[in-house]
């Protein structure tokens, strides 16, 4: 089984990605990088890899934007959900850095720590957390947030556990070609595009799962790029496509986007994984 996750090796991703390779694999061998989520959903369709791993929701900070947009834009399926802790780490050479390198989700969820105790360190968004480690270990004066394993020779931990909250978790989806949607699973997850507006009709929208007892675990509004004010759903249910019920209430939501679509990316089940 080919994965493909974001990379440099060491990041959050790749993490959750060793979760999804079959027992007998050599994770190093099975396991490949590259440096967008867009590029992970891209290479998942056209048959370069079996399965991408790429990060979609976390709890202190929300939405991977790019990781939706990816799932609009490309036909795939989700076929499970990996949801694990996330414990960032300080790693520079020194304590003399005067910049702090991560993945834009990294940094936010250390905002409140970096305020506080590097007030004047400079911020840097890039790729990943482990691209951030890349660089911390090529200048002395960069710092890096990520997974204190990434820690060597040349870099050390200043600090553990510095995220804002404790309790900071990430969900992960693994995407697999569109031919392999699943219905099996107590999840779901639908992008849903009405291409129009009117009064109620994100309430018309919810209403045929409201009307089965299906419970609504998250709704995620996205713009379409089409213009200013039109939007795209992410919709995630709890209850898997073999359920009549469900079944009945996509049925019920594509008779009512009508000139719009809706992308069923499958039913999946969920995994918590620690490292
Ligand atoms: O950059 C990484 O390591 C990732 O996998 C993305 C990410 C960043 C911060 C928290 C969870 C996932």
């Amino acid at each position: 089984m080919k994965v493909i996750t974001l990379g440099p090796a060491g990041t959050y991703s790749h993490r959750a990605a060793r979760a999804v390779v079959d027992g007998g694999e050599d994770p190093d061998e099975a396991i490949s990088f590259t440096e967008s989520v867009t590029d992970i959903v891209a290479r998942v369709a056209d048959g370069t890899a079996d399965r991408g791993v790429v990060p979609i929701e976390n709890s202190i900070e929300g939405s991977v934007t790019e990781s939706l947009d990816a799932l609009t834009n490309t036909d795939v399926a989700v076929v499970l959900e990996i949801v694990t802790p996330i414990r960032h780490a300080l790693l520079a050479q020194s304590e003399s850095f005067s910049r702090v390198a991560s993945h834009a989700q990294a940094l936010a969820q250390c905002r409140g720590y970096l305020e506080a105790n590097h007030p004047e360190a400079t911020q840097e968004a890039v790729a990943s957390t482990a691209r951030g480690v890349e660089v911390a270990r090529e200048d002395p004066t960069v710092a890096a947030i990520a997974h204190p394993d990434t820690a060597d020779g040349t870099l050390r931990v200043l600090a553990e556990e510095i995220q804002d909250r404790t309790s900071n978790a990430t969900r992960f989806l693994v995407v697999a070609p569109a031919e392999e949607r699943q219905r099996g699973g107590g999840k779901t997850s639908l992008v849903v595009y009405p291409k129009t507006n009117h009064p109620g009709l994100l309430l018309e929208l919810l209403e045929p799962f409201a009307d089965r007892d299906i419970n609504l675990s998250r709704i995620e509004s996205r713009p379409s790029g089409e213009r200013l004010g039109d939007y795209v759903f992410h919709v995630d249910v709890a209850a898997g496509l073999y359920e009549d019920r469900t079944a009945e209430a996509v049925a019920e939501v594509e008779a009512i986007v009508g000139e719009g679509w809706v992308r069923t990316l499958g039913s999946y089940d969920t995994r918590h994984v620690l490292y």
